[in-house]
């Protein structure tokens, strides 16, 4: 089976995909109820609400970014990661339909803030404090990674089996890759069932358990969004009755 790619710095395509997948968001925020807003998110120590109002703020934080490459800048995501805790705390208590607009707004600001980027601004070299260097045009991808990844945080009907393809094949090899030298990680050989497609993680010394499943539910797990218990896993040749007792656990990105 061929896997759909897109690039993750074509901007305008996957700015579409962002919009779709920030609209399937809105359609799951305006149906919370009071009584889960409060609930607990897949994040540990996050609300529903939580999720709901980093996501609102990563579009604003974003925005930034955008307006940083517009005027050839470096310019930051948050003023400090306490400012950006601070107002993701701020934001988490509010009812569901307060949590629905914010979130529609900051999008719409979003997307207004990518419609009036001039095109070689697209090329302006964003720096991460963290070390990254990556052309602006990547910033739609970061968004859609926040929206698909905090959808399925809210623990409500949007799983893992929802994603995309596109967005599962480029950020599966993404967290490989981020993955495969890591000398803490016993090594893993996860294999795509839909595709065959093979991928190896960790570079502790010892034979590799094989974990296989469709790409989705690969990606849940490198991701921390669930524990591999949905994934086939073999020691040693011998099927594993507990998937999750052998697989390491990962962190879920925020
Ligand atoms: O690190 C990335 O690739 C993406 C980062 C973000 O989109 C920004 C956040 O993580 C945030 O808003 O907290």
């Amino acid at each position: 089976m061929t896997v759909p790619r897109i690039r993750t710095d074509d901007h305008s395509v996957v700015s579409g995909a962002a919009d779709d997948a920030t609209d399937r968001l809105l359609r799951t925020a305006s149906g919370v109820r009071p009584d889960q807003i409060g609930g607990p998110s897949l994040l540990p120590g996050w609300t529903r609400g939580h999720v709901l109002a980093h996501v609102a703020r990563n579009a604003d934080a974003l925005v930034r970014l955008l307006e940083g490459a517009r005027e050839g800048r470096q310019a930051d995501l948050y003023p400090s990661r306490d400012d950006r805790d601070r107002e993701i705390e701020e934001g988490a208590d509010r009812g569901p339909e307060e949590q629905a607009a914010d979130l529609e707004d900051s999008a719409e600001r979003l997307a207004e803030a990518v419609r009036s980027m001039p095109k070689k601004a697209w090329k302006f070299e964003i720096r991460l404090p963290d070390g990254r260097v990556f052309p602006a045009a990547r910033i739609p991808w970061m968004r859609l990674s926040e929206v698909e990844y905090h959808h399925v945080d809210l623990g409500l009907d949007y799983a893992p089996g929802a994603w995309p393809q596109p967005f599962v094949a480029e950020e599966v090899e993404s967290l490989v890759a981020r993955f495969a030298a890591e000398e803490e990680l016993p090594p893993v050989l996860l294999r795509d069932s839909g595709s065959g497609e093979e991928f190896r993680i960790g570079a502790a010394a010892g034979p590799a358990v094989t974990a296989q499943g469709p790409a989705s539910a690969l990606l849940a797990w490198l991701s921390g969004r669930a524990d591999g218990s949905r994934l086939t896993v073999h020691r040693d040749g011998t099927p594993v009755a507990e998937p999750a007792a052998v697989l390491p656990e990962l962190p879920p990105m925020r």
